[in-house]
């Protein structure tokens, strides 16, 4: 990175969002880590090729921010296929997924985020889409009704969510491959900013990429969002280069601690500790402690928590676990759960 431009050269400055999409990679070879769910995927799609066939169905699940939309992108991509994008909470009605599934054109790919928020009627009628490739129209109302059955042709679906648990057996059961998305290791997401930074035009050390990306959450869109913060504050002190001490004073000011934690992680430790004296508390009483909904707590801060070993899930509610106390700079008080708790559980719900 080191023949690039200074970091004050003036330019036209696209959008946030714009600079997102630009920064997503384009085929598989180009994706960062995730590598089982890559190779899974990618024998997938090449056994597709072979038989001159649709890929099965895919689902992908896992938190915010770790590359589901972009795989749909890839997939299709790398099928050659026009993609179709929606989302479960657009496809209120039945009437509104026949309108989507009708238009289809063969071997095209439909992503459908947000998966598990369709409604009950539109689920039921991708059931039969999946499986058969097959709709039934309904046509009038109460007694006159009829079904008048539509061929689809063969499709990909692919369907992301940021809780596979919530998916009725039956949609689960229908895809064919199901993708889990792990959190990113350091070193990987030392590998985006690499190409995000190379893509920005910007010069940085190797120490600073491992500033940013130890504070990253393990998340490729937080580690993309953190560099374009760190660039801000290099722009306005003009540095010409990124160094570690600049990266870490510069995530200092936008509150995003050593261990990545932000705002929403932190608030939910620190309710956690000291409002609730470290648990066991539930989900939703721990929400409502922090102010947000309890599907935010639940997919954005609980599993980020949960794999750094900061936070426990008991069958009686969350825990915080001896390194939150630290991580907070408080002492643990003497009865908390997990100071008298003569064993704790994991409970996978
Ligand atoms: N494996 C990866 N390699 C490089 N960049 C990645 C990777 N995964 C994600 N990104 C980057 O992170 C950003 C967010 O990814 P994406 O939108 O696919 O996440 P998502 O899982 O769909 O999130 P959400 O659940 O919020 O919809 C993308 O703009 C892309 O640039
Ligand atoms: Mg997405």
């Amino acid at each position: 990175m080191s023949d690039s431009k200074p970091l004050t050269h003036a330019g036209s400055e696209p959008e946030e969002h714009a600079l997102e999409a630009a920064l997503r990679p384009r085929n598989l070879d180009d994706f960062v880590g995730q590598s089982r769910v890559r190779q899974q995927l990618s024998l997938v799609l090449e056994a597709a090729k072979i038989r001159e066939r649709s890929a099965d169905h895919v689902l992908l699940s896992g938190p915010p921010g770790l590359g589901k939309t972009t795989l749909s992108m890839i997939i299709a991509a790398e099928m050659n296929a026009p993609l179709r994008i929606s989302s479960g909470p657009a496809i209120q009605h039945a009437g509104d997924l026949a309108a989507i599934l009708s238009s289809l054109t063969e071997g095209e790919v439909l992503f459908l985020d947000e998966i598990h928020r369709m409604s009950r009627p539109a689920e039921e009628m991708l059931y039969m889409a999946m499986e058969d490739f097959r709709v039934d129209i309904v046509v009038g109302k109460g007694a006159g009704a009829t079904a008048i059955p539509l061929d689809l042709p063969p499709f990909t679906l692919v369907g992301a969510t940021t809780r596979a648990g919530l998916l009725p057996g039956p949609l689960r059961d229908r895809f064919g491959f199901t993708g889990h998305l792990e959190f990113y290791a350091v070193e990987e997401l030392e590998l985006v900013l690499r190409r995000s930074a190379m893509m920005l035009d910007l010069r940085v050390t190797s120490a600073a990429f491992s500033e940013i990306a130890g504070r990253s959450r393990g998340t490729p869109r937080i580690a993309n969002r953190l560099l374009r913060r760190v660039r801000d504050w290099a722009l306005v002190h003009k540095l010409e280069e990124i160094d570690a001490q600049s990266a870490a004073a510069a995530l200092d000011m936008y509150e995003v601690d050593s261990r990545g934690l932000d705002r929403l992680d932190r608030s939910v430790l620190e309710a956690l500790c000291l409002k609730f004296g470290g648990g066991p508390v539930g989900l939703s009483t721990l929400a409502i402690a922090v102010g947000e909904e309890t599907e935010t707590v639940e997919t954005v801060a609980e599993p980020y928590l949960v794999r750094e070993g900061l936070m426990g899930r008991t069958p009686r509610g969350r825990i915080a676990m001896p390194s939150a106390w630290q991580h907070l700079g408080i002492a643990m008080p003497k009865d908390a759960i997990f100071a008298s708790a003569q064993s704790y559980e994991n409970d996978e719900d």
